[in-house]
């Protein structure tokens, strides 16, 4: 099973570990754009807001990466930390629904420069069909199966209502397809092997709530 940690160069990595790293990722991007060469883990820590330690034990996971009394090389660890996050290829994907929250993220370029490249757009509307987001053709849903395999597509979107999700969810995995990006709000259940990873925005909004209760318990 993979829902604990996965293994990678045999080793388990725990989630926690791995939902750290693309904010790694990000920090070590910005300084490398920046021109900075190596960062200590106290500065790093510092720029971060979490403990040199954590930091150095998160890193330690995949081997270390910095020397005694030079720090990180920004530029190596950035490159290692995308190769761990799979970033070194290209993923191509599609996304189902193409209403408010499937535009959106059609719409949204920056995947592009992750190396995630956004190919088709399918939904089950006729009055949607042919229609373009950032040059790319809404398809009907028949054509799903034949466009997924001739496409080399890895990942799917799916932003339809938790209705039809697990519908469409079960004809992907007849596909082939690797992984599916859930924004619908309901658990799917697929085979081992095929990756989901769900999304729930208003999940961080309640939190965000929560926080300004606890700031606030007067609600003042
Ligand atoms: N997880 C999150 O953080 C999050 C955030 C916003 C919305 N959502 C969910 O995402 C879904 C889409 O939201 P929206 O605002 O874009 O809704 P929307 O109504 O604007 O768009 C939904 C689109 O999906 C299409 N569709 C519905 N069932 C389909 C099916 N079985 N196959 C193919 N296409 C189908 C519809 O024709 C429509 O174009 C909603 O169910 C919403 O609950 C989730």
């Amino acid at each position: 099973m993979l829902s604990e940690g996965v293994i990678l160069e045999e080793k388990e990595i725990s989630q926690a570990v791995i939902g750290r790293l693309p904010r790694y990722f990000r920090y070590l991007g910005e300084l490398k754009d920046e021109g900075v060469e190596r960062i200590s883990s106290q500065d790093l820590s510092e720029l971060m807001k979490v403990t040199a330690s954590q930091i150095r034990q998160d890193l330690n996971n995949f081997g270390g990466f910095g020397q005694q009394g030079y720090g990180y090389n920004v530029e190596y660890l950035y490159h290692e930390i995308g190769k761990i996050l799979g970033l070194d290829r290209q993923h191509n994907f599609i996304i189902i629904g193409a209403g408010n929250l499937g535009r959106a993220l059609g719409n949204y370029i920056n995947f592009e420069k992750r190396g995630f490249i956004f190919r088709g757009m399918f939904d089950e509307n006729p009055a949607l069909i042919g229609s373009r987001i950032r040059g790319v053709k809404v398809m009907p849903m028949n054509e799903i199966e034949h466009f997924i395999r001739e496409n080399d597509i890895d990942i799917a979107v799916l932003a339809i209502p938790k209705s039809g999700a697990v519908a469409v969810a079960e004809k992907l995995v007849r596909t082939g397809i690797h992984a599916i990006w859930n924004f619908a709000h309901v658990d799917l259940n697929v085979p081992e092997g095929i990756q989901v990873e769900n999304v729930h925005l208003s999940d961080s909004l309640m939190k965000l709530s929560y926080n300004i209760r606890k700031a606030a318990p007067n609600g003042e």
